[in-house]
């Protein structure tokens, strides 16, 4: 199980900077009304991301693609984009990384390469396509509404280039991963006969990694999927308590709510110590913006909700960013992501014992010196006052990484109801797709066209060339 310390973020530690346990505590009755609207919303069918934990037919349905069909190929590239990418790559740093150095050669050629194609540079996108083998890589199509711009490009240029290469054929480097029903990849895969996996319809993109999103990718690399989401069931059986104090998903939310609006700290840094888990903060980077920031209530009533998420890494951001954190305005809050036992350490030699400056670090290791490193930034930040918290896994591994991750995705759920917000919701990503569309020439945007073109007339005296 991981551990929670909230310590500093609370005013015994801090001083007057810090939360009041009284007003923690004075959210346990908003928070049994969060988590019963949770638990209603999950009865509705309207938050699916918990039931995926018990899913285990599609786990059964995911390995035997991943130990059959999909051991024809070297590679898997993903093309997917926000929660059609964040969680598999997140997923692949903190676990594939550990694991392929693990192997032999014969079994890295067993396991396919993950690549995620997140976006649309060309500069990107065509030398990796010049490059990659087509005949030994399958092609993941991963979106949920299945008409983003950026994947459905990628998708033409690929699906031209398999044509070319395969004639009828290009269908077997390809599978699609999106809603059941819905949207035109659902409508080509019938069309054109190319193998689908669901993405449950009551699941949102960012909250998708525990699902065929994620799922698929994770288990071509070899990574224990059944193990990912045991953990994130004993998050779920976790956080089935409407006490605060005993839910962590709960605290978690309760204090970033609380620091954003008693303590006008609308700034959430996540820092892991660790480079397997790098990537874990820009997977909640997405989750924790796109799901709190909102101009509305449920209700309706304007609101201008959500805290800013930033992404961080510890120790190199140290030597970055931790000067602002430690004595810049009161308006963050830290959140260290680590892990208890970093595996194989890697000694520091002694030498130059007549130099104090370096014979401190004989003797040591580089997980004794990051993890000190860490406990010390926690230290100078609680000093000064400033709020930190932080979540400690045993180790990286993908029990522990689905306790993690459905962890931050539950606070994400009461966190929006904290705020009066709907979590699920992305209006505000709407308006500027909307004039894509129109730029680009979409039957049905004309109007969207006419508005920025009306909009957009520049004067040259603010330009400088
Ligand atoms: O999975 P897709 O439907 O292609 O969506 C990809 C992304 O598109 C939009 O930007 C949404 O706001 C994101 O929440 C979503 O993750």
């Amino acid at each position: 199980m991981l551990t929670f310390d909230y310590n500093n973020m609370l005013a015994p530690r801090l001083g007057g900077r810090g939360i009041d346990p009284a007003s923690l505590d004075a959210m346990a009755g908003r928070f049994r009304e969060a988590h019963a609207d949770t638990a209603r919303r999950r009865e509705a069918g309207e938050i699916g991301f918990f039931a995926l934990a018990d899913a285990n037919a599609v786990v059964d349905e995911i390995q035997t693609f991943a130990d059959g069909q999909g051991q024809a190929f070297s590679n898997l590239v993903v093309l997917g984009i926000g929660g059609s990418a964040l969680g598999t790559i997140a997923l692949r740093t903190a676990l594939l990384h550990p694991l392929w150095n693990e192997l032999d050669d014969e079994e890295r050629d067993y396991y396919p390469r993950i690549y995620v194609l997140d976006n649309i540079d060309p500069a990107t996108i065509g030398p990796f396509l010049d490059r990659i083998d087509l005949g030994r890589t399958l092609f993941n199509i991963v979106s949920k509404s299945g008409g983003t711009a950026e994947t459905m490009s990628q998708y033409l240029i690929v699906r031209e280039r398999l044509q070319a290469a395969f004639g009828e054929d290009y269908r077997r480097h390809l599978l699609f991963t999106t809603d059941p029903e819905k949207g035109v990849l659902r409508a080509l895969a019938g069309e054109e006969q190319i193998p689908t996996l669901p993405i449950p319809s009551n699941v949102g993109g960012r909250f998708s990694v525990l699902s065929s999103v994620g799922l698929l990718p994770a288990a071509m690399a070899g990574i224990d999927i059944a193990a990912l989401l045991e953990g994130a069931r004993d998050m779920v059986a976790k956080c089935e308590t409407d006490d605060l104090r005993a839910n962590p998903a709960g605290v978690f939310a309760a204090l970033q709510y609380l620091a954003d609006t008693e303590r006008q700290a609308p700034i959430h840094v996540m820092m892991p110590y660790s480079d397997r888990l790098r990537d874990v903060a820009d997977w909640f980077r997405q989750l924790w913006a796109e799901s709190l920031g909102k101009q509305r209530t449920r209700e309706g009533s304007e609101v201008f909700a959500g805290p800013t998420p930033v992404k961080s890494l510890g120790a190199t951001d140290q030597h970055s960013q931790v000067q602002l954190y430690v004595e810049g305005p009161f308006d963050k809050t830290i959140t260290f992501l680590s892990e208890a036992d970093f595996g194989p350490d890697v000694p520091i030699p002694s030498a130059y014992e007549h130099h104090a400056e370096l014979a401190y670090l004989g003797g040591h290791s580089m997980g004794e010196l990051l993890r000190t490193e860490m406990l010390a930034t926690e230290a100078a930040l609680a000093q000064r006052g400033r709020m930190n918290m932080s979540i400690e896994i045993p180790r990286v591994d993908a029990h522990a990484l689905g306790e993690l991750m459905m962890m931050l995705q539950i606070a994400t759920v009461y966190a929006g109801h904290f705020y009066g917000i709907d979590p699920l919701d992305q209006p505000g990503v709407e308006l500027g797709k909307q004039l894509t569309y129109g730029i680009m020439g979409r039957p049905g945007f004309e109007q969207a066209r006419a508005e920025w073109e009306g909009r957009t007339p520049k004067d040259d005296a603010f330009i400088i060339r």
